[in-house]
């Protein structure tokens, strides 16, 4: 390369590379991948070292990537916030390690590994215990003080307190969204149709730059802290100075090791190369630190690096394979979600077999066809998702992938809102999964809390007819007798387009036959496939023979099944017979084939034949007609079920406007307006005016109050609830329960309660104001001490110099004795 072209390139690199970083720090979104972005950095820094003439004091080689934003007050860095050098092989990380033996002349030193947290740097300054300033890493040099946001974060503590804790001291960390808080606010933004947030980390950094604390404060942000800086810390290594983090009450992630050789470090990154994928949040690598500071201070700095620590980063693994089909699932609002079969692959420490592909856009993006090869990447993500198609191994033939125009589980045809990626079903009242959303969301345990009906359970009645929404369970203990023996699944079941009902095989074999088991039959039939229904049941004939169990009574039904089927004269299914011949077989003179050709017509199950019928049946019958059934409803489950929903009718106002499961009212809100409003009927009846006056109320939320009331089914369904004696008005004890005696508070309860059941308590502490912290951390305000509280706990709590207070104590404090 000549000095020119030289030059030519570097100028080239760093408006790249600078674009990019204004994407990344100033705007949380990105183009490419960080991989791609380290090797065009890497780029930069080797034509530099070789033509050093062009290195400029500007260049992003030598800059930290961020910068300050206008919208907050700035402050200056005690420390400068560097980055980190990045290697992604074990060579570069030995030539890492070479160079720290020749700056020291020894070998005399240890590492400490720690896992590369993908979030965003914080510093936190403390003063006298205090947190008195928290800025971001910004420039390096200065940075955005994000104070107030910060506070909002449950585990970082506001005042630490203990023996040995300096006057002045700052720690710094990584602010992240869990991945599960992640997919909560993604699902709520799908839900309200806003646009998807596309990473944790981009949502940590967007998040702690927002203008309003409160928002922030829903949005759940967590801090893993790996620094404590001062001039009087106390300590002359990094292990130790962890260890004094974590006494006083910073969270630190237990992922750490001390390791004595680069060697030993490949060992830590091998074991956390899979395993990193169990953690709460995003990590992209190992950053390994010498762990005495003197040495540290030995190695120094460059400009933007310490000499002293070193990221290994793990590149993002990709595999090949083949597209099988899509799937298109139909969520709890309706949104479509085409997911990718593939044959099955190894990856990153697991097998995959499918990739998500989010909505028709991406489809269309790939340029996706039957067929395809194509490549998988996993980053952070538990599903895998295809990058890239590999066209050359594309068939000629291989037509372009179609997406569905009608709902895969209602056939209504989807529609596509103006400007939005996905489709729809809008069937909102018949779609068997949207229902199943609903019902769900209305048993939640914070919600009507039944936990005897399970989503099998829903399913099974939502599909054979029982219930259509909500209200519907109220009704249930009409039905009681013919929930006895409802079958749980459907599989074994198929309708021909005359809509007669067919029964596979295999079960019409179990049940006609004594003393031959289910998976013997099941594969007897494996060996059978690709021959004629007659020729099956011939040769079963003979397997009946050779096991030698019942010759005679087992033969004599297939002989009957075989003329009930000519008799029946219906079409021939592979692999399926008529259940009205098996049934005839089963029932003999009790009822005629005409009849039951007839009731079979319009049932969808062996259990709704028999209701019908109603006969009645010696129990060595019951007994083989169960046979034909999979999974049924019992009597100790139906009698569990009716209770869970008689007791439900206890549940409180705010539990229940919950439940109604009203579009972006979570059980806060539902809290918040049940006590504004008391009753349903007059915040039916609230304008625009009075709700937005309610704190954390918004248009949004005015929109589906709305257009919830507008519904008639919703009216319906409310008054229907009404009758059966659910409670739509606050109730007189917990107008007087609510008060504001432990505003502010951050309290945890532990052991056993006598005046609370396990979620009671969480809903008194809110109900007054307070706020429910689920772990031990410096930011309590107290522990409520009950029965048997854990000695681990409680230990905890002492060092953490957390308050211990007894029930009897806390029911004083808020005037409840
Ligand atoms: N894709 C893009 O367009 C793009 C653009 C800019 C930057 N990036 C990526 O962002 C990173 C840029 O570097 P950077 O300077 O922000 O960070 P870095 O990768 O140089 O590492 C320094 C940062 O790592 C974090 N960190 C996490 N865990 C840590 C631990 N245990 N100990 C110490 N630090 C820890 C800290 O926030 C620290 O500020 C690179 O990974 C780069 O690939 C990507
Ligand atoms: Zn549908």
């Amino acid at each position: 390369m000549t000095p020119q072209e030289a030059q030519h390139r570097i100028t080239e690199l760093s408006k790249q590379i600078n674009y990019h970083n204004q994407l990344y720090y100033n705007e949380d979104r990105t183009e490419i991948s960080d991989f791609e972005f380290d090797q065009l950095l890497q780029e930069l820094i080797d034509l530099e070292k070789q033509f050093p003439e062009f290195l400029d004091a500007d260049s992003p080689s030598q800059r930290v990537g961020g910068t300050i934003t206008k919208e907050f007050e700035t402050a200056e860095h005690e420390y400068r916030m560097l980055s980190l050098g990045n290697t992604y092989s074990p060579e570069e990380l030995i030539a890492f390690d070479e160079r720290v033996a020749k700056g020291l002349g020894h070998r005399n030193y240890e590492y400490f590994c720690e896992l590369k947290f993908d979030g965003v740097a914080i510093s936190l300054v403390y003063e006298n215990g205090r947190l008195i300033r928290a800025v971001t890493r910004g420039d390096g040099t200065k940075g955005d003080v994000v104070t107030e946001n910060i506070k909002t974060i449950r585990n970082i503590p506001l005042h630490v307190i203990g023996e040995n804790v300096p006057d002045k001291f700052e720690v710094r960390g990584e602010i992240f969204l869990p991945r599960k808080e992640f997919d909560k606010i993604n699902a709520e933004r799908e839900a309200n149709g806003e646009a998807l947030l596309a990473n944790p980390r981009n949502a940590a950094s967007g998040t702690v730059k927002m203008q309003d604390s409160s928002i922030v404060a829903k949005r759940r942000l967590n801090c893993y802290f790996y620094q404590l800086l001062g001039e009087e810390i106390g300590v002359e290594e990094h292990d130790k100075a962890i260890h004094l983090l974590e006494q006083w009450g910073f969270n630190v992630s237990p992922t750490y090791a001390k390791c004595a050789s680069v060697q030993d470090v490949l060992s830590y990154i091998n074991e956390w190369q899979d395993k990193r994928f169990e953690l709460p949040l995003d990590t992209d690598g190992v950053v390994l630190k010498v762990n005495n500071y003197d040495q540290r201070e030995e190695l120094g700095f460059t400009a933007k690096i310490p000499r002293w620590a070193i990221a290994y980063k793990y590149q993002a693994e990709s595999a090949i394979s083949q597209l099988l089909s899509i799937t298109y699932q139909v969520g709890r609002t309706g949104a479509i979600t085409p997911v990718a079969n593939l044959a099955p692959v190894y990856l990153a420490g697991t097998t995959v077999k499918r990739a998500s592909l989010h909505n028709a856009n991406e489809i269309e993006r790939l340029g996706l066809h039957e067929g395809d090869w194509v490549s998988i990447e996993k980053g952070g993500e538990i599903i895998p998702k295809i990058t890239a198609v590999i066209p050359e191994k594309r068939k000629a033939a291989a037509r372009p992938i179609a997406y569905i125009q009608h709902c895969p589980e209602c056939h209504t045809e989807l529609t596509r809102k103006e400007g939005e990626a996905k489709h729809y079903c809008p069937n909102h009242a018949g779609c068997p999964p949207q229902i199943l959303g609903r019902i769900e969301h209305f048993l939640h345990k914070r919600a009507m809390d039944i936990d005897s009906l399970g989503t099998e359970r829903i399913k099974t009645l939502i599909d054979q007819g029982y219930i259509k929404n909500y209200a519907d369970l109220y009704e249930l203990k009409t039905q009681k007798d013919r929930l006895l023996g409802l079958e749980m699944s459907q599989d074994q079941y198929q309708k021909t387009e005359e809509r007669y009902l067919y029964i596979s095989l295999l079960k019409a074999f179990f049940a006609l036959t004594e003393g031959i088991s289910l998976s013997a039959i099941q594969k007897f039939l494996a060996e059978e496939q690709e021959k004629s229904l007659d020729e099956t049941i011939k040769s079963f004939e003979l397997f009946i023979r050779k096991s030698n169990k019942k010759v005679a009574q087992n033969t004599g039904n297939l002989l009957l099944l075989k003329d009930q089927i000519h008799y029946a004269g219906l079409p021939t299914l592979e692999e399926y017979v008529p259940v009205s011949a098996v049934l005839k077989v089963l029932l003999g003179s009790r009822v005629s084939l005409e009849e039951l050709l007839r009731v079979s017509a319009h049932c969808s199950t062996v259990h709704a034949i028999l209701l019908e019928l109603n006969l009645d049946l010696p129990s060595e019958v019951e007994d083989r007609i169960k046979k034909l059934k999979a999974n049924t409803f019992q009597e100790g489950v139906i009698s569990n079920m009716m209770e869970g929903i008689e007791k439900s009718k206890q549940q409180a106002f705010p539990k229940v406007l919950f439940a109604l499961g009203i579009r972006n009212i979570g059980e806060n809100t539902a809290q918040i307006l049940a006590k504004e409003f008391k009753t349903i009927d007059s915040l039916k009846s609230a304008t625009a005016e009075q709700l937005l006056a309610v704190n954390g109320v918004g248009e949004t939320l005015v929109q589906s109050i709305r257009e919830f009331f507008e519904d008639q089914e919703n009216l319906t369904n409310i008054e229907r609830l009404r009758t059966h004696g659910l409670n739509f008005e606050l109730q007189e004890e917990e107008r007087i329960l609510a008060s504001n005696a432990l505003e502010g508070m951050k309290i945890l309860a532990s052991g056993k309660l006598n005046h609370f059941k396990r979620d009671e308590i969480i809903d008194f502490v809110e109900a007054n104001g307070g706020t429910y912290v689920k772990s031990v951390s410096k930011a309590l305000d107290f522990i409520i001490e009950g029965e048997d509280m854990g000695p681990s706990k409680k230990e905890k709590a002492e060092k953490l110099g957390v308050k211990l207070i007894s029930e009897e104590e806390f029911l004083q404090m808020v005037g409840k004795n």
